[in-house]
């Protein structure tokens, strides 16, 4: 590797016949040793003795393909169909050359530095096969501390998680896995799967992919996996974010009265109706709802439209006009093009051609076009005039009798019912001009159909190469009609976990309903989880068995751990001790995990004054540095410490009675990979209690 790098750093080797080639011959080849030059630390982690049509050679994997022009010391990417074998049960495989090939020898090599650390056997097809070693390295692996970032995890990938990330490319794939599971992580190992060369058509350009993360803490942490999986390209955001600068909208403030609502107001009627109400407006109906209405706002602006241009074309005079009638046409036409881009980008197309077939000119004939461009700008301002996607949308679904009008066939009584109250009319609104994510959904999709959705690359707007949806339960299936438009046909993927959805009044039902709107989805189920140590998984499988919904049992890698603690009637002085034991103890990550954000706030003053110094994250704005840090349950999603420290977890806090409380709950419990700490100034949830002790016979 070294020797290619320095042949390629070598400009005197690079030269071309002229200036000009010898230059972009260089660029590419520094380009080239750039990539590869990270990879001489560690060139493969795995080596496999194979049989080709008769011969037995080596294969060494690695996380970047390697090609030695003057040797034999090749390197096949993991994201190569060959490279697959690697983590597969699957011992057989045809070549492209229709050659069979037979795995008869599969190790690990543990190489650091340069350095060759450890040699594990994995398979041996003459010694009986799987060797058990592949369990083992994973727990050694798991064993080690957290970092501050998202890690690769490409040496250790387990099958059931190969299987997820080389589901089918070109159709859209769901994912769905406890917490642990490696969702997260599978989703970006899935990216570099796709942007493969061997994905052939369906191949993304890492450049033209997203990631959509749930808040912006989430992404900053995630984005750091990137350069590892060679995916540096790929715009890692909010959806909210994404949408609102789609949009043109970032400076207008978001917010979620909803859920301020729900976690506030006592009310059931008014929590129900406002759960209902938001329901109704992520539902994927309120597209053909607001298609409708655009197509009758755009007829009505339509119907006095008079107007005509004069103008010299190749000599002669021609009198451009357009009336209501023909202009009725030309709309209802435009409306039954279901375009990407668009009405506006569909009308434009039809004027042009109606206006060449006046003049006799070619509708893509630039000079022509010229010629009548004054009046097609008239014509579109007319045509649009009022129709801006937030106002219009805020309009529409203001007006009951427009909406029992145009929707009475496509939402139920009760989801039109619902949309016709107003129960957040007591909740405060944000001072600066807002938007309510509830409603990002429908003004989205009113600007899609009026002009267009996808990836912005100057004025044009391209389709999405490939999306990663991340915790795809708090979607609404209204959001993911917009994100299909948006993205080539088939390269949606979504991960996630109906049972630790936070904001069901927005998600989908299940993932059948997700896999309707996506017009398709293979689903996949993720049955281990890989987090955190056997002692935590078992607290975290005693909530989430009270309301799991994914039908299939969550089971940890049997990692052994420290007991889990429990520290009932303990005030801010017991909580400081309990941090500074688990610092003592050697955990360097640390989080305090509380029901809110007003909790988060007072407790990192509370503990400076106990000499625990634990950085508050209880803003979007933060970003997680590591070390002791405070934060909301809704900031930990996603995220994972050494330890984590349940504060105030009991039943004041935790409703045990409400379904959603008890998921806020599991989240909670789960985000410690090595130690967990259960902590309630009086008694401990109900859900907390330490398990039975076992009967001395079964002991
Ligand atoms: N095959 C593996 N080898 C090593 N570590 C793994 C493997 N799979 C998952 N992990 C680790 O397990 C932890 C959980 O992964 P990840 O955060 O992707 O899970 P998740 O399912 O998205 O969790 P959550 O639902 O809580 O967000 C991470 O530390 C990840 O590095």
């Amino acid at each position: 590797m070294l020797r290619q790098i320095e042949a390629w750093e070598d400009r005197d080797r690079n030269a071309g016949a002229d200036l000009e080639t010898s230059l972009t011959l260089a660029d590419t080849a520094e380009e080239l040793a750039a990539v590869l030059s990270p990879h001489v630390h560690a060139p493969y982690f795995g080596r496999m003795q194979v049989n080709i049509g008769g011969r037995t050679q080596a294969l060494y994997i690695g996380k970047h393909a390697f090609q030695d022009l003057k040797g034999p010391h090749h390197v096949v990417s993991w994201e190569s169909d060959v490279g697959g074998l690697f983590y597969q049960t699957r011992t057989e495989w045809t070549t492209p050359t229709r050659l069979r090939g037979t795995v008869l020898h599969k190790r690990q090599l543990d190489v650091r530095d340069k350095t060759l650390l450890r040699v594990s056997d994995l398979y041996d097809a003459r010694a009986g096969g799987e060797t058990g070693a592949r369990e083992q390295v994973l727990i050694e692996r798991l064993g080690e501390a957290s970092t501050t970032g998202m890690r690769d995890v490409v040496q250790t990938l387990q099958p059931e998680q190969n299987d997820a990330v080389r589901l089918d490319a070109g159709r859209n794939c769901v994912i769905q896995g406890a917490a642990g599971s490696g969702k997260t992580t599978i989703g970006f190992h899935r990216l570099a799967w796709m942007a493969h060369p061997e994905r052939r058509q369906h191949q993304a350009d890492a450049a033209h992919c997203m990631v959509l993360m749930p808040n912006e803490i989430l992404a900053d942490y995630s984005r750091k996996v990137l350069p590892g999986l060679g995916l540096d390209a790929v715009t890692v955001t909010t959806p909210e974010r994404w949408a609102l600068g789609f949009l043109g909208v970032e400076k207008m403030t978001l917010e979620d009265r909803t859920l301020h609502l729900l976690l506030t107001d006592r009310d059931t009627t008014r929590r129900k109706q406002a759960w209902l109400r938001a329901k109704a407006l992520g539902s994927a109906r309120i597209e053909e709802v607001l298609r409708r209405h655009l197509r009758d706002r755009l007829q009505g602006n339509a119907r006095a439209t008079h107007l005509e241009q004069r103008s010299e074309y190749l000599g002669r005079t021609v009198t451009y006009r357009i009336d209501p009638p023909a202009l009725a046409l030309l709309i209802a036409q435009t409306v039954q093009v279901d375009s990407r881009l668009g009405y506006r980008h569909e009308l434009t197309r039809q004027l042009h051609a109606h206006f060449a077939a006046q003049s006799g000119a070619d509708a893509g004939d630039a000079a022509a076009q010229a010629t009548w461009q004054d009046l097609l700008g008239r014509v579109l301002r007319q045509v649009f005039l009022g129709l801006q996607p937030v106002t219009e949308t805020r309009r529409l679904l203001a007006d009951p009798q427009r909406l029992q009008a145009i929707g009475a066939d496509l939402l139920t009584r009760h989801q039109l019912h619902a949309l016709t109250l107003d129960p957040l009319a007591g909740v405060p609104r944000a001072r600066t001009a807002s938007i309510d994510v509830v409603e990002l959904p429908a003004i989205l999709t009113c600007y899609a159909l009026l002009s267009g959705i996808g990836r912005r690359e100057g004025r044009a707007l391209h389709e999405y190469a490939h999306v990663v949806l991340d915790e795809g339960q708090d979607y609404s299936p209204l959001m993911y009609r917009m994100m299909a438009r948006a993205t080539r046909p088939g390269h949606i993927s979504v991960l996630g976990d109906l049972n630790q959805g936070l904001h069901g009044y927005k998600g989908p039902n299940d993932w059948r309903e997700v896999e309707q709107v996506l017009g398709g989805a293979q689903v996949a189920t993720l049955t281990r989880t890989y987090r955190s140590t056997r002692e935590i998984t078992a607290v975290a499988a005693q909530i989430a068995q009270t309301y799991n919904r994914s039908g299939s049992p969550v089971v940890g890698v049997d990692r052994s751990g420290e007991a889990v603690r429990r520290s009932e009637g303990l005030g801010l002085q017991g909580l400081a001790g309990e941090v500074r034991s688990l610092l003592a103890a050697g955990h360097r990550n640390i989080a305090l995990v509380t029901r809110n954000v007003l909790e988060a706030d007072r407790l990192s003053p509370a503990l400076r004054l106990h000499d625990v110094d634990a950085q508050p994250i209880t803003t979007e704005q933060c970003r997680y540095r590591g070390g002791v840090v405070v934060l909301p349950v809704h900031y930990a999603k996603g995220l994972e410490f050494d330890a984590c420290v349940a504060v105030n977890a009991d039943n004041d806090h935790y409703d045990p009675a409400v379904e959603y409380e008890r998921r806020l709950l599991y989240v909670t419990v789960s985000r410690g990979l090595h130690a967990l700490s259960l902590h309630a100034p009086g008694a401990l949830h109900d859900l907390l209690k330490p398990p039975p002790p076992l009967h001395p016979v079964l002991a």
